[in-house]
Protein backbone atom coordinates (compact mmCIF):
# COMPACT_ATOMS: atom_id res chain seq x y z
CA UNK A 1 0.00 0.00 0.00
CA UNK A 2 1.85 3.30 -1.09
CA UNK A 3 1.78 5.88 1.47
CA UNK A 4 -1.12 8.12 -0.38
CA UNK A 5 -3.39 5.35 -0.55
CA UNK A 6 -2.67 4.13 2.98
CA UNK A 7 -3.56 8.08 3.77
CA UNK A 8 -6.60 8.15 2.01
CA UNK A 9 -7.60 4.79 4.33
CA UNK A 10 -7.12 6.68 7.46
CA UNK A 11 -8.74 9.84 6.26
CA UNK A 12 -11.98 7.79 5.67
CA UNK A 13 -11.73 5.79 8.74
CA UNK A 14 -11.38 8.54 11.01
CA UNK A 15 -14.37 10.09 9.10
CA UNK A 16 -16.05 7.50 9.74
CA UNK A 17 -15.44 7.54 13.29
CA UNK A 18 -16.19 11.64 13.44
CA UNK A 19 -19.78 10.60 11.97
CA UNK A 20 -20.37 8.03 14.03
CA UNK A 21 -19.60 9.76 17.48
CA UNK A 22 -21.41 12.92 16.00
CA UNK A 23 -24.56 10.71 15.67
CA UNK A 24 -24.19 8.94 19.22
CA UNK A 25 -24.15 12.25 20.37
CA UNK A 26 -26.76 14.10 18.52
CA UNK A 27 -29.24 11.20 17.40
CA UNK A 28 -30.59 12.81 14.10
CA UNK A 29 -31.58 10.67 11.04
CA UNK A 30 -29.21 13.14 9.57
CA UNK A 31 -26.52 12.37 11.53
CA UNK A 32 -27.08 8.68 10.47
CA UNK A 33 -27.58 9.26 6.91
CA UNK A 34 -23.79 10.83 7.16
CA UNK A 35 -22.11 8.19 9.03
CA UNK A 36 -23.89 5.61 6.26
CA UNK A 37 -22.39 7.57 3.41
CA UNK A 38 -19.03 7.80 5.46
CA UNK A 39 -19.27 3.76 5.81
CA UNK A 40 -19.78 3.43 1.86
CA UNK A 41 -17.51 5.71 1.57
CA UNK A 42 -14.54 3.54 3.54
CA UNK A 43 -16.33 0.63 1.43
CA UNK A 44 -15.45 1.52 -1.62
CA UNK A 45 -11.65 2.10 -0.49
CA UNK A 46 -11.04 -1.49 0.72
CA UNK A 47 -12.47 -2.55 -2.40
CA UNK A 48 -10.44 -0.46 -4.27
CA UNK A 49 -7.71 -1.40 -2.06
CA UNK A 50 -8.62 -5.20 -2.92
CA UNK A 51 -8.80 -5.92 0.75
CA UNK A 52 -11.12 -8.73 0.64
CA UNK A 53 -10.85 -9.40 4.41
CA UNK A 54 -11.95 -5.80 5.51
CA UNK A 55 -14.38 -5.37 3.09
CA UNK A 56 -16.15 -7.85 4.67
CA UNK A 57 -16.22 -6.93 8.07
CA UNK A 58 -17.69 -3.36 6.84
CA UNK A 59 -19.71 -4.67 4.52
CA UNK A 60 -21.50 -6.70 7.63
CA UNK A 61 -21.17 -2.90 9.20
CA UNK A 62 -23.18 -1.95 5.94
CA UNK A 63 -26.28 -4.19 6.44
CA UNK A 64 -26.49 -3.49 10.01
CA UNK A 65 -26.40 -0.04 9.85
CA UNK A 66 -29.03 -0.44 6.49
CA UNK A 67 -31.61 -2.51 8.38
CA UNK A 68 -31.38 0.10 10.59
CA UNK A 69 -32.38 3.46 8.52
CA UNK A 70 -36.16 3.91 8.56
CA UNK A 71 -36.95 7.56 8.63
CA UNK A 72 -36.24 10.52 10.94
CA UNK A 73 -39.02 8.98 13.25
CA UNK A 74 -37.02 5.93 13.74
CA UNK A 75 -33.71 8.07 15.45
CA UNK A 76 -32.22 7.86 18.08
CA UNK A 77 -31.62 4.24 17.66
CA UNK A 78 -32.10 2.39 21.13
CA UNK A 79 -29.09 2.11 23.48
CA UNK A 80 -28.88 -1.58 22.63
CA UNK A 81 -29.21 -1.14 18.85
CA UNK A 82 -26.22 1.63 19.22
CA UNK A 83 -23.83 -1.00 21.68
CA UNK A 84 -24.19 -3.21 19.00
CA UNK A 85 -23.07 -0.94 15.78
CA UNK A 86 -20.27 0.34 18.50
CA UNK A 87 -19.19 -2.93 18.42
CA UNK A 88 -18.79 -3.17 14.87
CA UNK A 89 -17.10 0.47 14.37
CA UNK A 90 -14.79 -0.60 17.21
CA UNK A 91 -14.38 -4.17 15.12
CA UNK A 92 -13.40 -2.40 12.23
CA UNK A 93 -11.22 0.31 13.87
CA UNK A 94 -9.20 -2.23 15.19
CA UNK A 95 -9.00 -4.57 12.04
CA UNK A 96 -7.76 -2.09 10.33
CA UNK A 97 -5.48 -0.49 12.24
CA UNK A 98 -4.01 -3.96 13.26
CA UNK A 99 -3.45 -4.96 9.34
CA UNK A 100 -1.73 -2.06 8.84
CA UNK A 101 2.39 -2.78 7.99
CA UNK A 102 4.40 0.00 8.27
CA UNK A 103 5.14 1.47 4.94
CA UNK A 104 9.08 1.70 5.90
CA UNK A 105 8.83 -2.48 6.10
CA UNK A 106 8.72 -3.18 2.78
CA UNK A 107 11.16 -5.87 1.19
CA UNK A 108 13.46 -3.28 0.72
CA UNK A 109 16.04 -6.33 0.85
CA UNK A 110 15.07 -7.65 -2.15
CA UNK A 111 15.53 -4.61 -3.96
CA UNK A 112 19.41 -3.94 -5.89
CA UNK A 113 20.62 -1.10 -4.85
CA UNK A 114 20.78 0.17 -8.26
CA UNK A 115 17.03 0.37 -8.39
CA UNK A 116 16.57 1.88 -4.94
CA UNK A 117 12.33 2.60 -4.60
CA UNK A 118 10.81 -0.31 -3.10
CA UNK A 119 7.93 0.01 -5.52
CA UNK A 120 9.64 -1.73 -8.46
CA UNK A 121 9.12 -4.76 -6.94
CA UNK A 122 6.48 -6.27 -5.30
CA UNK A 123 6.72 -9.49 -4.00
CA UNK A 124 4.79 -10.36 -0.71
CA UNK A 125 4.33 -12.90 2.20
CA UNK A 126 2.42 -15.48 1.44
CA UNK A 127 1.49 -18.05 3.54
CA UNK A 128 0.67 -22.05 2.30
CA UNK A 129 -0.91 -23.91 5.18
CA UNK A 130 -0.48 -27.81 4.49
CA UNK A 131 0.93 -30.89 5.87
CA UNK A 132 4.51 -31.15 5.56
CA UNK A 133 6.27 -31.61 2.46
CA UNK A 134 3.20 -32.72 0.41
CA UNK A 135 4.83 -32.26 -3.44
CA UNK A 136 2.13 -29.87 -4.41
CA UNK A 137 2.92 -27.83 -1.92
CA UNK A 138 6.78 -27.68 -2.37
CA UNK A 139 6.35 -27.18 -6.53
CA UNK A 140 3.65 -24.44 -5.34
CA UNK A 141 6.08 -22.54 -2.37
CA UNK A 142 9.27 -22.55 -5.35
CA UNK A 143 7.14 -21.03 -7.97
CA UNK A 144 5.90 -18.64 -5.71
CA UNK A 145 9.61 -17.88 -4.56
CA UNK A 146 10.15 -17.48 -8.68
CA UNK A 147 7.58 -14.88 -9.00
CA UNK A 148 8.94 -12.58 -6.15
CA UNK A 149 6.19 -13.90 -3.10
CA UNK A 150 7.63 -15.14 -0.16
CA UNK A 151 6.18 -18.07 0.96
CA UNK A 152 5.83 -18.90 4.40
CA UNK A 153 4.85 -22.65 5.10
CA UNK A 154 3.29 -23.77 8.15
CA UNK A 155 1.55 -27.00 9.01
CA UNK A 156 -2.10 -26.52 10.13
CA UNK A 157 -1.11 -27.33 13.51
CA UNK A 158 1.91 -24.67 13.72
CA UNK A 159 1.68 -21.12 14.98
CA UNK A 160 0.85 -19.07 12.59
CA UNK A 161 4.12 -16.65 11.25
CA UNK A 162 5.13 -13.22 12.82
CA UNK A 163 5.83 -10.34 11.22
CA UNK A 164 4.38 -9.27 8.10
CA UNK A 165 0.60 -9.40 6.92
CA UNK A 166 0.25 -11.89 4.31
CA UNK A 167 -1.33 -10.96 0.44
CA UNK A 168 -2.61 -14.47 0.61
CA UNK A 169 -3.01 -17.41 2.85
CA UNK A 170 -3.31 -20.91 0.80
CA UNK A 171 -5.42 -23.99 2.70
CA UNK A 172 -4.34 -27.28 0.71
CA UNK A 173 -6.85 -29.61 2.16
CA UNK A 174 -5.99 -32.49 3.53
CA UNK A 175 -6.73 -35.84 1.88
CA UNK A 176 -8.30 -37.25 5.22
CA UNK A 177 -9.74 -34.05 6.37
CA UNK A 178 -10.53 -33.44 10.07
CA UNK A 179 -13.24 -30.97 8.43
CA UNK A 180 -13.93 -29.15 12.01
CA UNK A 181 -10.77 -28.49 13.15
CA UNK A 182 -9.63 -27.24 9.54
CA UNK A 183 -12.98 -25.17 9.71
CA UNK A 184 -11.68 -23.48 13.31
CA UNK A 185 -8.00 -23.16 11.92
CA UNK A 186 -9.70 -21.22 8.94
CA UNK A 187 -11.91 -19.04 11.40
CA UNK A 188 -8.63 -17.91 14.00
CA UNK A 189 -6.41 -17.21 10.59
CA UNK A 190 -9.46 -15.20 9.29
CA UNK A 191 -9.07 -13.27 12.15
CA UNK A 192 -5.80 -12.87 12.63
CA UNK A 193 -5.37 -11.64 9.04
CA UNK A 194 -8.70 -9.80 8.04
CA UNK A 195 -7.44 -8.35 5.36
CA UNK A 196 -5.74 -10.84 3.38
CA UNK A 197 -7.37 -13.20 0.84
CA UNK A 198 -8.06 -16.43 1.70
CA UNK A 199 -8.03 -19.73 -0.40
CA UNK A 200 -8.59 -23.00 -0.43
CA UNK A 201 -7.01 -25.52 -2.25
CA UNK A 202 -8.86 -28.80 -2.63
CA UNK A 203 -12.56 -28.21 -1.72
CA UNK A 204 -15.17 -31.07 -2.53
CA UNK A 205 -17.38 -29.46 -5.36
CA UNK A 206 -20.07 -29.99 -2.86
CA UNK A 207 -22.68 -26.65 -1.52
CA UNK A 208 -22.42 -27.34 1.80
CA UNK A 209 -19.00 -27.41 2.34
CA UNK A 210 -18.09 -24.55 0.33
CA UNK A 211 -20.57 -23.16 2.18
CA UNK A 212 -19.22 -23.78 5.91
CA UNK A 213 -15.61 -22.97 4.45
CA UNK A 214 -16.78 -19.38 3.42
CA UNK A 215 -18.71 -18.57 6.55
CA UNK A 216 -15.04 -19.77 8.28
CA UNK A 217 -13.81 -16.93 6.53
CA UNK A 218 -12.10 -18.37 3.40
CA UNK A 219 -12.76 -15.70 0.21
CA UNK A 220 -12.53 -18.56 -2.50
CA UNK A 221 -12.34 -22.36 -2.87
CA UNK A 222 -10.44 -24.06 -5.79
CA UNK A 223 -11.47 -27.88 -6.46
CA UNK A 224 -8.30 -29.81 -6.57
CA UNK A 225 -8.64 -30.48 -10.21
CA UNK A 226 -7.84 -26.97 -11.04
CA UNK A 227 -4.37 -27.39 -9.11
CA UNK A 228 -1.26 -25.47 -8.35
CA UNK A 229 -1.78 -23.30 -11.91
CA UNK A 230 -5.21 -21.91 -10.74
CA UNK A 231 -4.27 -20.73 -7.37
CA UNK A 232 -0.78 -19.40 -9.00
CA UNK A 233 -3.46 -17.12 -11.78
CA UNK A 234 -5.56 -15.66 -8.94
CA UNK A 235 -2.80 -14.91 -6.39
CA UNK A 236 -0.70 -12.70 -9.00
CA UNK A 237 -3.96 -11.56 -10.03
CA UNK A 238 -4.27 -9.56 -6.69
CA UNK A 239 -1.39 -7.55 -7.68
CA UNK A 240 -2.19 -7.07 -11.13
CA UNK A 241 -2.69 -3.90 -12.84
CA UNK A 242 -5.77 -2.46 -12.61
CA UNK A 243 -6.91 0.50 -14.05
CA UNK A 244 -8.22 3.51 -11.65
CA UNK A 245 -9.60 5.68 -13.16
CA UNK A 246 -12.36 7.66 -11.25
CA UNK A 247 -16.21 6.32 -11.66
CA UNK A 248 -17.88 9.05 -14.36
CA UNK A 249 -21.38 9.93 -14.53
CA UNK A 250 -23.59 11.53 -16.23
CA UNK A 251 -26.37 13.38 -14.59
CA UNK A 252 -29.64 14.56 -17.20
CA UNK A 253 -31.49 16.64 -15.26
CA UNK A 254 -33.13 20.16 -15.53
CA UNK A 255 -33.55 21.00 -11.75
CA UNK A 256 -30.67 22.53 -10.81
CA UNK A 257 -31.14 21.81 -6.74
CA UNK A 258 -31.68 18.40 -7.58
CA UNK A 259 -28.17 18.09 -9.88
CA UNK A 260 -26.52 19.49 -6.72
CA UNK A 261 -27.87 17.26 -4.60
CA UNK A 262 -27.15 14.23 -6.86
CA UNK A 263 -23.48 15.54 -7.46
CA UNK A 264 -22.58 16.04 -4.22
CA UNK A 265 -23.48 12.33 -3.20
CA UNK A 266 -21.62 11.25 -6.20
CA UNK A 267 -18.80 13.54 -4.90
CA UNK A 268 -18.76 12.07 -1.21
CA UNK A 269 -18.20 8.41 -3.10
CA UNK A 270 -14.63 9.74 -4.87
CA UNK A 271 -17.11 9.26 -8.41
CA UNK A 272 -16.59 12.20 -10.97
CA UNK A 273 -20.24 13.96 -12.68
CA UNK A 274 -21.22 15.99 -15.00
CA UNK A 275 -24.72 17.82 -15.42
CA UNK A 276 -26.47 17.84 -18.90
CA UNK A 277 -29.63 20.73 -18.09
CA UNK A 278 -30.76 20.48 -21.60
CA UNK A 279 -31.36 16.51 -22.86
CA UNK A 280 -30.73 18.38 -26.56
CA UNK A 281 -27.28 17.96 -26.58
CA UNK A 282 -27.10 14.73 -24.75
CA UNK A 283 -25.67 12.93 -27.65
CA UNK A 284 -22.28 15.29 -27.39
CA UNK A 285 -22.00 14.83 -24.04
CA UNK A 286 -21.90 11.19 -24.27
CA UNK A 287 -19.13 11.36 -26.40
CA UNK A 288 -17.45 13.60 -24.98
CA UNK A 289 -17.26 12.93 -21.44
CA UNK A 290 -17.23 8.73 -21.87
CA UNK A 291 -19.50 8.72 -18.55
CA UNK A 292 -19.89 4.37 -16.92
CA UNK A 293 -23.37 5.14 -16.09
CA UNK A 294 -26.35 7.94 -17.24
CA UNK A 295 -29.09 8.90 -14.21
CA UNK A 296 -31.91 10.23 -16.12
CA UNK A 297 -34.65 12.36 -15.23
CA UNK A 298 -37.90 11.34 -16.10
CA UNK A 299 -39.38 14.36 -17.08
CA UNK A 300 -37.53 17.10 -18.73
CA UNK A 301 -38.87 20.05 -21.04
CA UNK A 302 -38.69 19.17 -24.93
CA UNK A 303 -38.16 15.66 -24.18
CA UNK A 304 -38.67 12.71 -21.51
CA UNK A 305 -36.33 10.39 -20.26
CA UNK A 306 -37.93 7.36 -22.05
CA UNK A 307 -37.32 9.18 -25.21
CA UNK A 308 -33.59 10.03 -24.83
CA UNK A 309 -32.73 6.59 -23.91
CA UNK A 310 -34.41 4.95 -26.80
CA UNK A 311 -32.52 7.24 -29.19
CA UNK A 312 -28.74 6.34 -27.22
CA UNK A 313 -29.84 3.28 -27.31
CA UNK A 314 -29.88 3.18 -31.54
CA UNK A 315 -26.24 4.84 -31.24
CA UNK A 316 -23.81 1.62 -31.51
CA UNK A 317 -21.16 1.73 -28.44
CA UNK A 318 -23.98 2.55 -25.95
CA UNK A 319 -26.17 -0.24 -25.89
CA UNK A 320 -24.68 -1.74 -22.95
CA UNK A 321 -24.43 1.75 -20.98
CA UNK A 322 -26.06 1.91 -17.85
CA UNK A 323 -28.98 4.12 -17.47
CA UNK A 324 -30.70 4.36 -14.12
CA UNK A 325 -33.74 6.68 -14.18
CA UNK A 326 -33.92 8.89 -10.73
CA UNK A 327 -37.55 10.51 -10.43
CA UNK A 328 -40.83 11.02 -8.74
CA UNK A 329 -42.75 9.07 -10.62
CA UNK A 330 -44.27 5.95 -8.52
CA UNK A 331 -46.83 4.51 -10.69
CA UNK A 332 -44.87 0.94 -11.07
CA UNK A 333 -46.73 0.36 -14.61
CA UNK A 334 -45.04 3.32 -15.74
CA UNK A 335 -41.46 2.08 -14.14
CA UNK A 336 -41.80 -1.32 -15.67
CA UNK A 337 -42.42 0.41 -19.17
CA UNK A 338 -39.87 2.93 -18.85
CA UNK A 339 -37.62 0.00 -18.14
CA UNK A 340 -38.82 -2.36 -21.18
CA UNK A 341 -37.94 0.91 -23.13
CA UNK A 342 -34.19 0.21 -22.22
CA UNK A 343 -33.41 1.85 -18.59
CA UNK A 344 -31.80 -0.44 -16.24
CA UNK A 345 -33.05 0.44 -12.98
CA UNK A 346 -35.41 3.20 -11.27
CA UNK A 347 -34.95 4.76 -8.49
CA UNK A 348 -37.44 7.25 -6.69
CA UNK A 349 -36.90 10.53 -5.10
CA UNK A 350 -35.97 11.81 -2.62
CA UNK A 351 -33.47 9.11 -3.19
CA UNK A 352 -31.44 7.55 -0.17
CA UNK A 353 -27.93 8.71 -0.87
CA UNK A 354 -26.65 5.14 0.25
CA UNK A 355 -29.00 3.36 -2.18
CA UNK A 356 -28.38 5.27 -5.19
CA UNK A 357 -23.97 5.52 -4.13
CA UNK A 358 -24.36 1.38 -3.74
CA UNK A 359 -26.84 1.09 -7.36
CA UNK A 360 -24.21 3.82 -9.41
CA UNK A 361 -20.98 1.87 -7.85
CA UNK A 362 -22.25 -2.07 -8.60
CA UNK A 363 -23.84 -1.04 -12.39
CA UNK A 364 -20.33 0.47 -13.13
CA UNK A 365 -18.18 -1.89 -12.00
CA UNK A 366 -20.05 -4.62 -13.72
CA UNK A 367 -19.97 -2.06 -16.62
CA UNK A 368 -16.62 -1.90 -16.11
CA UNK A 369 -15.86 -5.72 -16.09
CA UNK A 370 -17.64 -6.20 -19.04
CA UNK A 371 -15.16 -3.90 -21.12
CA UNK A 372 -12.38 -5.58 -19.53
CA UNK A 373 -13.22 -8.76 -20.93
CA UNK A 374 -13.21 -6.93 -24.53
CA UNK A 375 -10.09 -5.31 -24.08
CA UNK A 376 -7.70 -8.32 -22.53
CA UNK A 377 -6.36 -11.49 -24.00
CA UNK A 378 -7.67 -14.48 -22.76
CA UNK A 379 -4.26 -16.20 -21.84
CA UNK A 380 -2.46 -14.06 -19.92
CA UNK A 381 -5.44 -11.88 -18.88
CA UNK A 382 -3.54 -8.76 -19.80
CA UNK A 383 -4.36 -6.01 -22.42
CA UNK A 384 -4.65 -7.21 -25.45
CA UNK A 385 -2.85 -5.53 -28.85
CA UNK A 386 -5.60 -2.80 -29.33
CA UNK A 387 -6.14 -1.40 -25.67
CA UNK A 388 -2.14 -1.50 -25.30
CA UNK A 389 -2.19 0.91 -28.17
CA UNK A 390 -5.01 3.33 -26.81
CA UNK A 391 -3.67 2.88 -23.46
CA UNK A 392 0.26 4.16 -24.17
CA UNK A 393 -0.93 6.85 -26.65
CA UNK A 394 -3.68 7.80 -23.51
CA UNK A 395 0.00 7.29 -21.26
CA UNK A 396 1.69 9.80 -23.64
CA UNK A 397 -0.33 12.37 -24.12
CA UNK A 398 -0.98 12.85 -20.45
CA UNK A 399 2.24 13.66 -19.62
CA UNK A 400 3.15 16.41 -18.23
CA UNK A 401 5.20 19.24 -19.36
CA UNK A 402 8.88 17.61 -18.79
CA UNK A 403 7.50 14.16 -17.94
CA UNK A 404 9.17 11.18 -19.26
CA UNK A 405 7.62 8.04 -20.01
CA UNK A 406 9.60 4.25 -21.53
CA UNK A 407 8.26 2.13 -23.49
CA UNK A 408 9.85 -1.64 -24.01
CA UNK A 409 9.65 -4.52 -26.53
CA UNK A 410 9.83 -7.75 -24.96
CA UNK A 411 9.94 -10.24 -27.58
CA UNK A 412 10.92 -14.87 -26.08
CA UNK A 413 13.38 -15.45 -27.91
CA UNK A 414 13.16 -18.82 -30.43
CA UNK A 415 9.42 -19.42 -29.53
CA UNK A 416 9.03 -21.04 -32.24
CA UNK A 417 11.26 -24.00 -30.91
CA UNK A 418 9.35 -24.67 -27.77
CA UNK A 419 6.36 -24.73 -29.94
CA UNK A 420 8.01 -27.32 -31.89
CA UNK A 421 10.11 -29.34 -29.45
CA UNK A 422 7.37 -29.35 -26.33
CA UNK A 423 4.13 -28.51 -27.92
CA UNK A 424 1.72 -25.72 -28.18
CA UNK A 425 0.57 -26.40 -24.55
CA UNK A 426 4.12 -25.71 -23.16
CA UNK A 427 4.22 -22.64 -25.29
CA UNK A 428 1.35 -21.37 -23.78
CA UNK A 429 2.78 -22.01 -20.66
CA UNK A 430 6.38 -20.11 -20.86
CA UNK A 431 4.00 -16.92 -22.38
CA UNK A 432 1.45 -17.04 -18.93
CA UNK A 433 5.06 -17.50 -16.92
CA UNK A 434 6.46 -14.11 -18.64
CA UNK A 435 3.23 -12.45 -18.07
CA UNK A 436 2.94 -12.94 -14.09
CA UNK A 437 6.71 -12.35 -13.95
CA UNK A 438 5.78 -9.36 -15.92
CA UNK A 439 2.90 -8.66 -13.09
CA UNK A 440 4.63 -9.40 -10.06
CA UNK A 441 7.42 -7.21 -10.85
CA UNK A 442 6.31 -3.97 -12.16
CA UNK A 443 3.90 -1.03 -10.63
CA UNK A 444 0.42 -1.05 -10.89
CA UNK A 445 0.77 2.22 -13.16
CA UNK A 446 2.83 0.53 -15.58
CA UNK A 447 1.21 -0.99 -18.66
CA UNK A 448 1.95 -4.26 -19.33
CA UNK A 449 0.22 -5.71 -22.77
CA UNK A 450 0.81 -8.99 -24.86
CA UNK A 451 1.62 -7.09 -28.49
CA UNK A 452 1.27 -10.08 -30.38
CA UNK A 453 1.75 -13.98 -30.13
CA UNK A 454 5.22 -14.22 -27.66
CA UNK A 455 5.55 -9.88 -28.15
CA UNK A 456 4.82 -8.04 -25.07
CA UNK A 457 4.64 -4.29 -24.95
CA UNK A 458 5.59 -2.28 -21.13
CA UNK A 459 5.62 1.52 -20.58
CA UNK A 460 7.01 2.89 -17.31
CA UNK A 461 6.21 6.18 -16.49
CA UNK A 462 8.25 8.58 -14.55
CA UNK A 463 11.20 6.22 -15.00
CA UNK A 464 14.63 7.94 -16.12
CA UNK A 465 15.74 5.93 -18.64
CA UNK A 466 18.48 4.01 -16.56
CA UNK A 467 16.15 2.63 -14.15
CA UNK A 468 13.56 1.57 -16.53
CA UNK A 469 17.04 -0.36 -18.08
CA UNK A 470 17.66 -2.07 -14.74
CA UNK A 471 14.13 -2.67 -14.27
CA UNK A 472 13.98 -4.95 -17.44
CA UNK A 473 17.24 -5.98 -16.91
CA UNK A 474 16.92 -7.55 -13.70
CA UNK A 475 13.44 -9.00 -15.42
CA UNK A 476 15.46 -10.20 -18.60
CA UNK A 477 18.09 -12.12 -15.68
CA UNK A 478 15.22 -13.28 -13.70
CA UNK A 479 12.96 -14.73 -16.22
CA UNK A 480 15.93 -16.33 -18.07
CA UNK A 481 16.52 -18.91 -14.59
CA UNK A 482 12.21 -19.18 -14.60
CA UNK A 483 11.86 -23.34 -14.37
CA UNK A 484 8.92 -24.31 -16.84
CA UNK A 485 7.08 -27.20 -16.48
CA UNK A 486 6.72 -30.01 -18.98
CA UNK A 487 6.18 -34.15 -19.14
CA UNK A 488 10.02 -35.00 -18.61
CA UNK A 489 10.93 -31.70 -17.01
CA UNK A 490 11.97 -28.56 -16.89
CA UNK A 491 13.21 -26.15 -20.40
CA UNK A 492 14.10 -22.33 -19.59
CA UNK A 493 13.56 -19.50 -22.08
CA UNK A 494 14.95 -16.58 -22.83
CA UNK A 495 13.32 -13.08 -23.77
CA UNK A 496 15.45 -10.05 -25.94
CA UNK A 497 14.14 -6.29 -25.38
CA UNK A 498 14.58 -3.18 -27.01
CA UNK A 499 13.34 0.44 -24.81
CA UNK A 500 12.69 3.54 -25.91
CA UNK A 501 12.15 6.61 -24.28
CA UNK A 502 10.00 9.90 -24.52
CA UNK A 503 12.64 12.19 -24.27
CA UNK A 504 13.68 11.23 -27.28
CA UNK A 505 10.87 9.97 -29.00
CA UNK A 506 7.90 11.99 -27.82
CA UNK A 507 4.76 10.06 -30.13
CA UNK A 508 3.36 7.23 -28.89
CA UNK A 509 3.83 6.03 -33.33
CA UNK A 510 7.31 6.69 -32.53
CA UNK A 511 8.20 5.52 -29.03
CA UNK A 512 6.85 1.65 -30.58
CA UNK A 513 8.86 2.05 -33.61
CA UNK A 514 12.40 3.05 -31.95
CA UNK A 515 11.63 0.56 -28.94
CA UNK A 516 11.12 -2.20 -31.45
CA UNK A 517 13.85 -1.13 -33.79
CA UNK A 518 16.03 -1.42 -30.67
CA UNK A 519 14.42 -4.84 -29.85
CA UNK A 520 15.60 -5.98 -33.13
CA UNK A 521 19.15 -5.18 -32.84
CA UNK A 522 19.25 -7.50 -29.37
CA UNK A 523 17.98 -10.05 -31.53
CA UNK A 524 20.51 -9.49 -34.09
CA UNK A 525 23.41 -8.74 -30.93
CA UNK A 526 22.56 -12.46 -30.12
CA UNK A 527 19.42 -12.21 -28.15
CA UNK A 528 18.53 -12.27 -24.28
CA UNK A 529 19.62 -8.85 -23.81
CA UNK A 530 18.01 -5.67 -23.36
CA UNK A 531 19.27 -2.31 -26.32
CA UNK A 532 17.92 0.89 -25.07
CA UNK A 533 17.65 3.36 -28.23
CA UNK A 534 17.37 6.38 -26.08
CA UNK A 535 20.92 5.33 -25.07
CA UNK A 536 22.83 4.78 -28.02
N1 LIG B 1 2.13 -21.65 -28.02
C1 LIG B 1 1.87 -20.50 -28.64
N2 LIG B 1 2.59 -20.14 -29.73
C2 LIG B 1 2.32 -18.97 -30.33
C3 LIG B 1 1.29 -18.13 -29.86
N3 LIG B 1 1.26 -17.04 -30.66
C4 LIG B 1 2.23 -17.19 -31.58
N4 LIG B 1 2.89 -18.35 -31.39
C5 LIG B 1 4.02 -18.90 -32.16
O1 LIG B 1 5.18 -18.15 -31.88
C6 LIG B 1 6.13 -18.43 -32.92
C7 LIG B 1 6.93 -17.18 -33.22
O2 LIG B 1 8.02 -17.57 -33.98
P1 LIG B 1 8.99 -16.60 -34.78
O3 LIG B 1 8.28 -15.30 -35.06
O4 LIG B 1 9.56 -17.35 -35.91
O5 LIG B 1 10.10 -16.19 -33.77
P2 LIG B 1 11.03 -17.02 -32.78
O6 LIG B 1 11.02 -18.49 -33.04
O7 LIG B 1 10.63 -16.61 -31.40
O8 LIG B 1 12.46 -16.47 -33.10
P3 LIG B 1 13.13 -15.11 -32.65
O9 LIG B 1 12.05 -14.14 -32.26
O10 LIG B 1 13.87 -14.65 -33.84
O11 LIG B 1 14.02 -15.40 -31.49
C8 LIG B 1 5.34 -18.94 -34.11
O12 LIG B 1 5.67 -20.29 -34.31
C9 LIG B 1 3.88 -18.82 -33.65
O13 LIG B 1 3.09 -19.91 -34.11
C10 LIG B 1 0.53 -18.57 -28.74
O14 LIG B 1 -0.40 -17.90 -28.24
N5 LIG B 1 0.84 -19.75 -28.16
Amino acid sequence: MSETTSHRLDERLSALNARWQDYVARGGFEQFVEFSVALNSLAEQLGRLRLPGLLRISEGLENAALARFGDPESHPLAAQEISALQRQVDALTGAITSSRRPVGERRVEEVPSSVPDPEWVRPRAVWVMATPDSEMTNGLAEQLNHFGFRPQRCDWHDPLPEGEQPLAVLFIGDAAPDQERQLERVAAVRQAVPASQLFYLGAERAMESVVLLMRAGIDITVPREEGVTSVLTRILDLVQTREQEKYRVLIVEDSRVAAVVIQRTLAEHSIDSLVVADPGTLLDAVGSYRPDLILMDMYMPRFNGVEATRVLRQVSGYQALPIVYLSSESDIGMQVEALRLGGDQFLTKPFNPVVLAAVVRTKIERYRDALRSTRTDGLTGLLNHTASKARLKAMVESLPAHGNLCVAMLDIDHFKAINDTYGHPVGDQVIRNLAWLLKGRLRATDLIGRYGGEEFILALPDAPPERAHAVIERIRRDFAVLPHAHNEGTLYSTFSAGLACSLHYPTAAELTEAADHALLEAKRQGRNQVVAACMQ
